[in-house]
């Protein structure tokens, strides 16, 4: 078995009881639930440099990559590095997050939040919502073309965007629908973890230019985006190579800078 096939059993295992302990009416209730949200689609279309900066402590594919930066620290030095948005994993058993993490952050800071999970159930777009998180990804790997239609539409109505994540043409033909905002093209396999940014390349000109495009994974230098430019993508998902740093804030500030070149 692949790892994305027993991340997914794991994800339902947990959904499962979660539901049966926290009925979605409580998180109907919560204060950040009937507020508004951030576009991070418009944000990255106004951006020249389309930065979407992750917190990641660890990985199925790197173990370890950080364990001891405050996902509030983080939080406050991405935004005064000037990313478009902030992606954090919730996922606790593969990548080390929690739901805390996004809350914290948004406590900490006015960026666009991207939450960063194995979306299976309509529950974790309102769990989303209800934690503050202003955007949504959803895989097309682990989804079938109703189940993307019938998230994306939910995610829509409570105002939160839609980032889909697609690895080869079959992912993407199955998935181009209207309640999509942004296409992100995921260059590491998530199930052999291979990473190479020619993926992006490849899928660019199959995305229809009405979505924004985002490429995702194993960016580590701002020769790579500006490699990227040129095939339409506006986002750009960096999480590894700040993250790796003893200061996630102080290496995003100087990407921005060396990207915008200031
Ligand atoms: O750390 P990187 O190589 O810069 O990658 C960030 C992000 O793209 C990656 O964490 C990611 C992309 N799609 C995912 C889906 C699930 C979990 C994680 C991911």
């Amino acid at each position: 078995m692949n790892i994305l096939d027993k991340i997914v059993i794991d994800k339902r295992k947990e959904v499962n009881l979660k539901k049966e302990l926290i009925p979605i009416k409580a998180y109907e209730q919560l204060p950040y639930f009937g507020m508004k949200t951030r576009s991070l689609s418009k944000k990255l279309r106004a951006s020249q440099t389309g930065i979407i900066a992750e917190f990641k402590r660890k990985s199925p594919s790197k173990s370890i990559i950080n364990d001891t930066a405050l996902v509030e620290d983080v939080a406050i030095g991405y935004e005064n590095a000037g990313v478009c948005g902030m992606s954090i994993l919730t996922d606790e058993i593969y990548f080390g997050g929690s739901m805390d993490d996004l809350m914290i952050a948004r406590e900490n800071c006015e960026l666009p939040l991207l939450r960063k999970e194995f979306i299976i159930d309509e529950y974790q777009i309102i769990e989303a919502k209800a934690i503050g998180a202003d955007a949504i990804l959803l895989i097309a790997a682990i989804l079938t073309k109703a189940e993307i239609k019938q998230f994306s539409e939910l995610a829509k109505s409570l105002n939160l965007d839609v980032l889909l994540e697609v690895h080869n043409e079959d992912e993407l033909h199955k998935s181009i629908m209207p309640s999509l905002d942004m296409l992100g093209v995921n260059n590491r396999n998530l199930k052999t973890f291979e990473v190479s940014l020619d993926i992006s390349k490849q899928l660019s000109a199959l995305i229809p230019n009405d979505f924004v495009k985002v490429s995702e994974s194993g960016i580590s230098s701002v020769d790579a985006i500006k490699e990227l430019q040129p095939y339409g993508y506006k986002g750009f998902l960096i999480g590894e190579n700040f993250m790796k740093t003893g200061n996630p804030g102080a290496s995003a500030t100087q990407f921005i800078k060396d990207l915008a070149g200031l």
